[in-house]
């Protein structure tokens, strides 16, 4: 027998995040009902459906925000059921929420230094200097307050404030809502660079078009189940598909 034969074989690798038949509540009312998801290292995936659906809903429950009454939530294998939002941030989770939600009374500055974490992760944790590198518009604003800057840079900041927790996944809810046609074109830029660098991307987005650029792999919602799943090519060329479940 040679050596390479006297190797065992590698345990497979868990995905970085599962959702295994994950089912959420408000209260007595149910919205997810039994989600399943997954996201490998690096990869970039897309949470399509129409308004309520429970996108929203799933990624709190990602993020511990709303408790998982059945199922599993996994990162590389371990249950984040039972932990707390801030633990699952640190354990690699970083969240740009719905409405942005920077700290008003803050500076730019500030706003970035109050969540940066030093990561256990391997790899280089990010830095001011890379937060300014990758929106320079906010190293100008650096001293202005939260609360005085426009809809596109509070987008950065939460972007920002997300990336200074050194996180393995990020997690964008509806990053382009609201602004000018030029913002989102920064901000979409900047999800192609992130992808580029190797952060794995959990995106929530109206423009589909953009997503099927940059995402490997899209799931659908609706009413709270995940109805169909693939590649960008399988859901381009399926319209009736996309008409029917996104309503485009
Ligand atoms: N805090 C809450 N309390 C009670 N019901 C809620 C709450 N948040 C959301 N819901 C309900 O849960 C369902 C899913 O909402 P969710 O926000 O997850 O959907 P979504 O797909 O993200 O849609 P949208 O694009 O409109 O945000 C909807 O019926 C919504 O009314």
């Amino acid at each position: 027998m040679n050596s390479e034969q006297a190797r065992p074989a590698a345990a497979p690798q868990p995905p970085l995040l599962q959702l295994n038949s994950v089912e959420t509540s408000y209260g007595d009312s149910k919205v997810l009902f039994g989600v399943n998801l997954e996201i490998e290292a690096g990869q970039c995936v897309a949470l399509l459906g129409r308004n309520g659906m429970g996108k929203s809903t799933t990624v709190k429950t990602i993020m511990g925000l709303q408790p998982c009454m059945q199922g599993h939530v996994k990162l590389r294998g371990s249950s984040l059921n039972r932990l707390r939002p801030h633990q699952i941030a640190h354990a690699g989770i970083g969240l740009v929420p719905e409405g942005r939600r920077v700290f008003p009374n803050l500076s730019v500055r500030e706003n970035l230094v109050a969540t940066a974490r030093q990561s256990g992760r391997a790899g280089p944790a990010w830095s001011l200097g890379d937060i300014y590198a990758l929106f320079p518009r906010l190293q100008e604003r650096e001293h202005h307050l939260g609360c005085n800057l426009s809809g596109g840079e509070q987008q950065m900041l939460a972007i920002g404030r997300a990336l200074m927790t050194n996180p393995e996944l990020l997690i964008l809810d509806e990053a382009t809502e609201g602004l000018a046609p030029i913002v989102r074109k920064d901000i979409w830029r900047c999800i192609v660079l992130l992808k580029s660098r190797g952060l794995a991307l959990l995106v929530i987005d109206k423009n589909l078009s953009a997503l099927m650029r940059v995402a490997d792999r899209h799931y659908i919602l609706e009413k709270g189940v995940v109805v169909w799943s693939g590649a960008s090519e399988e859901l381009h060329a399926n319209p009736d598909l996309v008409h029917h479940y996104i309503g485009m």
